[in-house]
């Protein structure tokens, strides 16, 4: 019934339209692909820039450094206060990039992902039987205190050490895969980052109850991690 329908032009523009234009796909597909978009894409980054503004108000140091380097950024003469940031910008935020890379180990939203077998699969002394579900648990590998001195202390300056740098690519590293691993890795994973990003710089040079709110919960202990 919906390949009948007449699309205005805007309408056929966005996802759902080029979907339904699409003849090859039913509808269970399409909805497929829209429920897992809407869920995939939305909750995963609003709960990660929920879980940065929740340990950064437990920590004022990096609040502050994060402030600085967005401050400077804005404070550029190219960036009056009217224009957007650009891709230059994007590229010259190190330090938020070690906030986000924290985040996303101490309060990954993906704790856990599931695989089957789809043949009998020899891993080290184990086989893994065809048709077996694996459960592979991220969160064990990104708090464990052997992978990370600390580990259940929010410290995006670890980020910065030269020991860590070949753990921290989130693409291919085994010991942090916040987006996952192999053919099932998160095509968002990018656009996440960037729109994490985005979402910092507006809120520290946006809101200054932020930092009023930085020191009264201070004064309170947070359920499940240390601050440094
Ligand atoms: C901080 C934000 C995000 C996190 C932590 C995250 C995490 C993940 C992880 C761990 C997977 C792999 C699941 C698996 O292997 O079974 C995944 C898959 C996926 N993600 Fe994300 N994601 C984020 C943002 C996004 C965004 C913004 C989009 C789209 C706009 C998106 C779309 C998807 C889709 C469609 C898949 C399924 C890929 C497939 O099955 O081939 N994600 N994500």
């Amino acid at each position: 019934m919906r390949r009948q329908q007449n699309l205005s032009s805007k309408e056929g523009d966005g996802v759902l339209g080029r979907l339904m234009e699409e003849e090859s796909l039913g509808d269970d597909a399409v909805a497929d692909f829209i429920i897992n978009l809407l869920f995939a894409g939305n909750e995963t980054t609003a709960k990660t820039m929920l879980f940065a503004v929740y340990f950064l108000t437990h920590c004022p140091r990096a609040m502050k450094q994060l402030l600085d380097e967005h401050s400077s950024i804005r404070s550029r003469p190219i960036n009056r206060e009217e224009e957007l940031l650009t891709w230059q910008d994007y590229k010259a935020m190190p330090f938020t990039q070690c906030v986000i890379d924290e985040t996303l180990r101490l309060g990954g939203i993906a704790i856990w992902l599931m695989r089957e077998a789809k043949e009998d699969v020899k891993y080290q002394d184990y086989v893994i039987p065809k048709g077996c579900f694996v459960v592979p648990f991220l969160s064990a590998v990104h708090l464990d205190e052997n992978i990370y001195k600390g580990a259940l202390s929010f410290n995006p300056w670890r980020w910065m050490e030269p020991e860590n740098q070949e753990k921290r690519n989130w693409r291919s590293s085994p010991l942090y895969s916040p987006f996952g691993g192999g053919a099932r890795f998160c095509p968002g994973a990018e656009l996440a980052r960037l729109q994490i990003a985005l979402f910092l710089h507006y809120f520290v040079t946006s809101y200054r109850s932020f930092i009023f709110l930085s020191t009264i919960t201070q004064q309170t202990t947070p359920p499940f991690c240390n601050f440094i």
